[in-house]
């Protein structure tokens, strides 16, 4: 029999009235990949945080190769050889690589042979698991595909023999996802445990070796990835059958909602961001904007909904210049008076405050509406109402408007962000990135409520670094490279092939 690198036994753990691991059971051996996928708030964070030392179980035991173990805190996980790789980078970015690494690697080699045998170590494993990483560069000039690397380079540093990816991928274009597998490939020859947690299928199918499906809480199953199909892990995940194909009708589109034109974006250092961009959304169309990460999507998302002034150049919406907007509210608040509804891409920064209550954050950019304020300041009672719809509509769990939006796992998050911006009716829709970190089940029905507000003759322009859904929900798609736009194309004339081309600027 395989040799068992870790055995969980019987973990439980709850959160007030949130049952997070019911009595969770979990062998994973040695030298293996392991994927574990669930819905969004199924407890695949939570048991990973238990393993790591983040929490402690209320109870239930843990081995690791064998022996059993107390894991109190990240210092005990880190002597027992298991490492993590947060979703949220912990790194220093004015740091060098090299600095990152050593920083609090404690008895590290600072201490035993100084900075050149740190260097010497740090390059072999560079080299022996082709991470490909300047240990001089600046860590905050360094893209999040190469960021991630240094992640994996410190948990290796530190001796990790068990290394936990949580979610790898959300970040990632599908060129740095391939050169992660790679990695985590060569990991796995040299005999090291990869966990894998995923919403994406296809990597699983492709990568692991075993899965486990979590469900509320609980394993529903853990399966030999050979014996199973993508539709069958659907299944066991979000037990029914889910669709992953969208259902969309042609339809013409109406008149221009937002017109962009000659618009630039030039930093402090003088670097352009955005260069010269000309394109528009009209009235029931999704415009999907593809690119890889980092080539201006990010920033014509900030200008569009005010967040950034525009250098150069002019943006219409219905025929309005919006791009100097001036009055007694910020700019982001007068566009979405004007009917500007925006998802942004990091919910976490710009979409929440973690601090606040569900109902509280339901309403974060439209406070200002005078039908929601009361005697005193808020009326409570149709916050909290208004909560308990969108939970319901979103399925947003758990189902407790009061709970702070912090408590919610990453998916459920983005529900909330999701359910506030389209409640508002906007007759522009900016969304970035909608479903990242978003399990297959609750994909399903955003990619639904867009295409229904797209039916309802509202614009929406989506960025997104997902090719497919792009090109599901697309009615027209714009390519970007370089802050430039490439190209511009119906959907139905698009393919991978040719978007990806366009991508690299070709
Ligand atoms: N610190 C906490 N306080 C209260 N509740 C919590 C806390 N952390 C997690 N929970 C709850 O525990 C449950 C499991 O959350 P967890 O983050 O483990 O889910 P997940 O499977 O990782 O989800 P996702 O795919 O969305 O990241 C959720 O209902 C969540 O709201």
């Amino acid at each position: 029999m395989a040799e068992m690198a870790i055995e969980l036994r019987g973990i439980d753990k709850r959160f007030g009235a949130v049952h997070a691991n019911r009595d969770v059971t979990l062998t994973i051996a040695k030298g293996s990949i392991h994927g574990i996928i669930g819905e969004n708030g199924a407890g695949k964070s939570t048991l990973m945080s238990i393993l790591y030392g983040y929490y402690q179980a209320d109870s239930g035991s843990i081995a690791i190769n064998g022996k059993p173990v107390r894991i109190r805190n990240s210092h005990d996980a880190i002597a027992l050889g298991i490492g993590m790789v947060h979703q949220h980078f912990m790194l220093v970015d004015n740091f060098t690589v090299l600095e990152n690494i050593i920083l609090g690697a404690e008895g590290g080699f600072v201490l035993k042979g100084g900075m050149d045998q740190a260097r010497a170590h740090l390059s072999k494993l560079n080299q022996d698991y082709s991470l490909d990483v300047n240990p001089d560069a600046i860590v905050g000039e360094l893209g999040v595909g190469l960021q991630q690397r240094v992640e994996i380079l410190k948990a290796l540093y530190r001796g990790a023999d068990i290394l936990i990816l949580d979610e790898p991928t959300a970040v990632l274009t599908p060129q740095e996802a391939d050169h992660l597998f790679r990695i985590l490939q060569a990991l796995k020859a040299q005999g090291k445990t990869v966990i894998l947690i995923t919403h994406k299928l296809r990597e699983v199918m492709d990568v692991t070796d075993a899965v486990t499906v979590m469900r509320a809480g609980a394993v529903v199953g853990n399966v030999q990835t050979a014996d199973v199909s993508k539709e069958i892990l659907a299944d066991l995940m979000v037990g029914r059958k889910v669709n992953m194909q969208v259902e969309k009708q042609v339809r013409a589109a109406g008149a221009p909602v937002l017109q962009v034109r000659d618009l630039s974006l030039v930093d402090n250092r003088g670097v352009k961001l955005l260069d010269k961009l000309n394109f528009e959304v009209r009235a029931g169309e999704v415009v999907g904007i593809a690119g890889v990460s980092g080539n201006g999507q990010s920033e014509l998302m900030e200008v569009l909904a005010g967040m950034t002034e525009a250098s150069e150049g002019v943006i219409l919406y219905k025929g309005q210049d919006i791009s100097r907007l001036k009055g007694k509210l910020p700019r982001p608040a007068l566009l979405r008076q004007m009917g500007i509804g925006h998802v942004p891409e990091d919910r976490s920064r710009e979409g929440l405050i973690k601090s606040f209550s569900n109902f509280e954050n339901g309403i974060l950019g439209y406070h200002r509406d005078p039908a929601l304020q009361g005697k005193g300041l808020y009326h409570r009672v149709k916050l909290v109402e208004r909560m308990q719809s969108f939970i319901q509509q979103f399925d947003i769990r758990p189902a407790d408007p009061l709970l702070r939006v912090g408590q919610l796992s990453g998916g459920n998050q983005q529900k909330v962000v999701l359910a506030r911006e389209i409640h508002s009716n906007p007759d522009l829709l900016l969304v970035g990135q909608p479903t990242r970190g978003v399990d297959i089940g609750a994909i399903e029905f955003i990619h639904k409520r867009l295409i229904q507000l797209r039916d309802e003759g509202k614009a929406i322009l989506l960025v997104s670094v997902e090719l497919d859904e792009i090109l599901a929900l697309s009615d027209r798609v714009v390519v970007m490279a370089g802050g430039k736009i490439t190209g511009e194309m119906p959907a139905s004339e698009a393919t991978p092939t040719s978007l990806g081309l366009l991508m690299g600027g070709h």
